[in-house]
């Protein structure tokens, strides 16, 4: 067995465990707790049936010890998912133990992940130190960006797997070990395989049941997900958030926005945009930039392009209530003129029609309150 490795051992802290994290939801008022907010399996799938059907597989290979292998985009919850598979899973008393295979120093994978007695290496901790692997040992080991295994540690872990014991460096003796493997990557590990990078036979014995998440894009439940989002953000129940905490535009830009960090990203932009908004509401000037950048290029598009209007505008986005009152009149004014605006996306006709004026009083009032008309912007100057 190579006991080369001389290099200290990753801090303590590095280990995250389950057992350290909120599994369930966070009670109200809570900030710190609500940071570290994991949910359980049942309510990742939301109200997508391709999250559904995902969840139900996961369960039942989880039942079984059947070794799993989570596919998806950064950000799509592989990591939440592997937690909660955990904390359903017969074994949720034992640790979750995470390792992110990108991150680790090569030079310090293996102590890491298989430990190292007393006195293997100068620099090792006076009494050795278990590896990640041992840790979960009765719970679960997740392997995070499986892809970015160094090759020489892949077929260290294909021997414990198979043999399901680990040999510390400098033991004697391998030790017997009991763990749920999890793994997750971005990558397309075929083509790793394909391309030498990847042990095939190591993918056979990780890919027992595959997962593959849906990007958000391609989830059918992202207004429910904002929703339960901007809940969570100012810890009320879903309920009682509502359509009151985000103004039809706003929400019309979020559900039509492209995601391309999935929910980290979403997550991250209604964290920005409950910090910043005013009397509880999220309104359309509260989105950050890239958004607003998204909503300037989407209506370039769309002027002229009538067709194209009733494939991106969400329906339920257009009959939804106005914004709320500022109780300063010429702000209300704006902002309401602007939500019609952007809610029938930049439709003189249909604005006028929802705002009971004719298009040329519309077109008075837009100069009147000084909206440039979406052609001539850059970006969108929603500021009311
Ligand atoms: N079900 C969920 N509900 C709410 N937020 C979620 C959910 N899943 C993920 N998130 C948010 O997305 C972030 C990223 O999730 P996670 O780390 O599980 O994604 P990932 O797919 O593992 O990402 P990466 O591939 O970049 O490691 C979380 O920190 C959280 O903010």
């Amino acid at each position: 067995m190579p006991t080369q490795t001389v290099a200290l051992p990753l801090a303590k802290n590095h280990v995250r465990t389950a057992n350290a994290t909120r599994i369930s939801r966070t009670s109200r008022g809570s900030r710190a707790a609500r940071q570290s907010h994991y949910r359980e399996l049942d309510q990742l799938a939301g109200g997508d049936a391709v999250m559904q059907d995902l969840i139900e597989r996961g369960k039942r290979l989880i039942d079984r010890g059947i070794p799993i292998l989570i596919l998806g985009e950064t950000g799509t919850g592989k990591e939440f998912l592997s937690r909660a598979l955990h904390a359903y899973s017969e074994r949720r008393q034992a640790n979750w133990i995470a390792v992110n295979c990108a991150s680790i120093p090569e030079s310090l994978a293996e102590s890491e992940l298989f430990g190292y007695c007393k006195g293997a290496f100068s620099g090792a901790l006076p009494g050795g130190m278990k590896g990640k692997v041992q840790q979960a040992d009765g719970g679960t080991l997740f392997l995070d960006e499986i892809g970015d295994m160094p090759f020489s540690l892949q077929t260290r872990l294909l021997r414990v797997l198979s043999e399901r014991e680990v040999i510390p460096l400098g033991a004697a003796h391998p030790v017997s070990v009991d763990v749920q493997l999890i793994c997750a990557t971005h990558q397309d590990l075929k083509t790793l395989i394909g391309e030498g990078r990847f042990r095939e036979d190591l993918y056979y014995r990780i890919a027992g049941g595959v997962l593959r998440l849906p990007s958000l894009r391609d989830r059918a439940d992202r207004r429910a997900l904002i929703m339960q989002m901007i809940a969570d953000e100012l810890a009320l129940d879903a309920e009682e958030a509502g359509d009151e905490t985000i103004a039809p535009a706003a929400l019309g830009a979020m559900l039509a926005y492209r995601w391309p960090g999935n929910l980290r990203q979403m997550h991250a932009v209604i964290r920005y945009c409950c910090a910043v908004m005013n009397d509880g509401r999220i309104e359309m000037h509260d989105l950050p930039e890239e958004l607003m950048q998204f909503q300037a290029v989407e209506f370039d598009q769309l002027v002229g392009h009538a067709s194209n209007v009733r494939r991106i505008v969400p329906q339920a986005v257009a009959s939804e209530s106005p914004s709320r009152l500022s109780g300063n009149p010429l702000r209300d004014e704006r902002a309401r003129v602007i939500d019609a605006l952007v809610g029938s996306r930049w439709n003189i006709s249909a604005a006028s029609r929802q705002l009971g004026m004719c298009r040329a009083s519309l077109y008075r009032k837009l100069r009147q309150l000084d909206i440039p008309h979406v052609r001539d912007q850059a970006m969108p100057a929603y500021a009311a």
